[in-house]
């Protein structure tokens, strides 16, 4: 018996719920947001897909009470003032929401794992640890993972290789300060760097492409939802089948008291266990800048 609760139903929300009802990927879902219409709206729409699907979920809607066995709480709760490339206009409107959303569901008992998507996600996921009082390891944020494989579609475009099989990190905040660490990007088995000839205005071009890869789609038509849906979609897979896959999340980092994008196992636990990359002192020197950013927005 597994249980999703998603709390926050705007156009990423509902297209996770969308995504895991129509893989049939849960049991049970849980849904919750502010806007009560807009929860029976998506309970209607997902119950009429799940007329012609081999799968059902059961949809339980807007009491937090229901989140109490439930094994992930997705946050995905968004201000809707999103209005430049800089997801930080969202901090204060996320941050008021977290100290609403997250006591209600401590008081339910649950006793999951949190997996955050709101902007700006590590900050949002640092909150999200600190008010929920819960350990590191069962607070976890999507972080770079959406980055990630937009650096892996980018960088395979650029090779005529599928995307899927490069494989590599980009690092940090999801946000400004994020960066691809070239010295893990892997072209099947090779380093990238050996197989591939590239220059730095290249590398530079790619890793831009990657930063502003949500904008590019925001710009045009005022939101993203299917690549965070997708890759939500595949984490919680991972966790409710204690897949241990790797991924780049935003995981705690005990040294800076805060979470930010990094590599960990992702298992039935939550964070099994962070990986130790050897990365070279400018990639070292990028990631202490970007965990400095998200200090400085965290103390804001
Ligand atoms: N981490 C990523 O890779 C990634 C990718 C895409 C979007 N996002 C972020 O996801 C969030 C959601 O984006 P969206 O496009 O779905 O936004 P949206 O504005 O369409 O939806 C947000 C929803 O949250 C609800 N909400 C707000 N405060 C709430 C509260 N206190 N309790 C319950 N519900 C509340 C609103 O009513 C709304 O339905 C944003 O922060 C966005 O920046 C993150």
């Amino acid at each position: 018996m597994s249980k999703v609760g998603i709390i926050g139903l705007g156009h990423v929300g509902s297209d996770i719920a969308y995504t895991l009802c129509t893989k049939g990927q849960v049991d049970e879902l849980v849904l919750i947001d502010k806007n009560k219409e807009k929860v029976i709206a998506e309970y209607l729409e997902l119950t009429d897909s799940m007329m012609m699907t081999e799968v059902k979920t059961t949809i339980l809607l807007n009491e937090y009470r229901h989140l109490n066995d439930a094994d992930i709480i997705v946050i995905s709760v968004g201000s809707q003032s999103i209005d430049n490339e800089d997801r930080v206009s969202e901090l204060n409107d996320n941050k008021q929401a977290v100290k609403e959303i997250i006591p209600q569901v401590v008081s339910s008992g649950f006793k999951g794992i949190f997996l955050v998507i709101t902007n700006p996600c590590d900050v949002i996921t640092t909150l999200v640890h600190r008010e929920s009082g819960f350990p590191a390891y069962r607070v976890i944020g999507t972080g770079t993972s959406l980055d990630t494989n937009r650096m892996k579609r980018i960088v395979g475009e650029k090779l005529g290789v599928s995307g899927q099989s490069i494989n590599g990190y980009v690092l940090g905040e999801h946000g400004e300060s994020q960066f691809v660490a070239w010295s893990t990007v892997m072209v099947g088995t090779q380093k990238l760097l050996d197989v591939v000839s590239l220059s730095e205005d290249e590398l530079e071009e790619m890793k831009e492409a990657t930063r502003l890869g949500g904008w590019e789609i925001h710009q045009r038509k005022s939101w993203t939802s299917y690549g965070i849906a997708s890759t939500t979609s595949r984490l919680i897979q991972s966790i409710l089948k204690d897949e241990k896959k790797i991924y780049p999340l935003s995981i705690y980092q005990e040294k800076d008291n805060i979470h930010i994008g990094y590599p960990a196992v992702l298992g039935k636990r939550g964070i099994v266990k962070a990986l130790s990359l050897d990365l070279t002192k400018k990639e070292d020197l990028l990631f202490r800048q970007s965990v400095e950013q998200v200090t400085q927005y965290l103390e804001q």
